[in-house]
């Protein structure tokens, strides 16, 4: 199989085509914003899918909307790991899927996406005019989007399970005080942070904690490429880690 990867200069970028040569699949070469013909790296996203079986995209958010055209009309199954999305690029996801297979995740972590299934049950029972659920998350000083895109799917799974809509009830930009049901976020910036999110949920008489840390950014490379592996030949759509992970 053959796995090409925009982004593939950066942080993560780096480490998926390490972990696609380790896993014994074929490297195709990358996207990033200056070429490099020499290592196959392009600035044109559609010379790279047009020699791949599958793209892994971990690049950035204002670049997504356009990835989207180019892996729809290319046919080529899209693995998206970028966060920040606005909503016109998010919608250009949506569409890309009607035609091609695309897998969407905050966060390529198997831990991560075990915790987003408990949240989900927390919401379910842990009334939410009683418990207060803060979301804080601490990353690298390079990160450019805030909150990061875990933190956001993290309290969407806490909101699915309170049956509200994150859009109605989360808060990132705090004044006064605090109203029943909000889902709170906050962003910290330190260092070289690989990734930490905790949500604490607090009624007047108990706290529950529930966090995760990476601490080596191969755990997102090594579940970026199983999901590469996982989606060529599914049906077009828009799938997630849960997908690859329970099957
Ligand atoms: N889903 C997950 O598990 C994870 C997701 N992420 C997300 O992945 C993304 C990348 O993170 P990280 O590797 O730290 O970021 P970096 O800034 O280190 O890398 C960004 C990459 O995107 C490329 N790029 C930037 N702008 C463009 C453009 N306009 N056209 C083509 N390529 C472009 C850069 O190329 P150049 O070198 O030429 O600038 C570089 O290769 C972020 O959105 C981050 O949140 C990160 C970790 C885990
Ligand atoms: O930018 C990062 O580094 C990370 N981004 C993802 C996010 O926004 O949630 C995943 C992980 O936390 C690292």
């Amino acid at each position: 199989m053959r796995v090409g990867i925009a982004g593939i200069t950066g942080r993560l970028g780096r480490l998926c085509a390490e972990e696609v040569e380790a896993q014994g699949l074929v490297l195709a070469g990358g996207v990033a914003r200056t070429p490099d013909p020499k290592n196959h790296i392009t600035d044109n996203a559609a010379i790279l899918a047009a020699s791949c079986d599958v793209v892994i995209d971990v690049s950035r958010a204002d670049i997504v909307a356009h990835h989207a055209e180019v892996f729809a009309r290319s046919a080529c199954p899209w693995v998206l790991g970028t966060t920040g999305l606005d909503d016109t690029a998010q919608s250009a996801v949506l569409e890309a899927s009607r035609s091609i297979p695309v897998l969407q995740a905050a966060n390529f972590a198997p831990g991560l996406n075990v915790l987003l299934d408990l949240v989900r049950q927390l919401g379910v029972i842990l009334p939410e005019n009683e418990y207060d659920a803060e979301i804080v998350e601490t990353h690298h000083r390079q990160k450019v989007d805030a909150p990061s895109g875990t933190a956001l799917a993290i309290g969407a799974a806490l909101a699915e399970g309170r049956g509200v809509s994150l859009a109605d009830v989360g808060r990132i930009d705090r004044q006064g005080r605090r109203e029943d049901g909000v889902i709170g976020f906050a962003s910290l910036r330190s260092g070289q942070v690989v990734g930490e999110h905790t949500l604490t949920l607090t009624s007047d008489t108990e706290q529950i904690t529930i966090s995760h840390r990476a601490f080596d950014r191969r755990v997102f490379a090594q579940g970026a490429v199983k999901a590469a592996k996982w989606l060529p030949g599914q049906e077009p759509g828009l799938y997630g880690m849960a997908d690859v992970f329970s099957r």
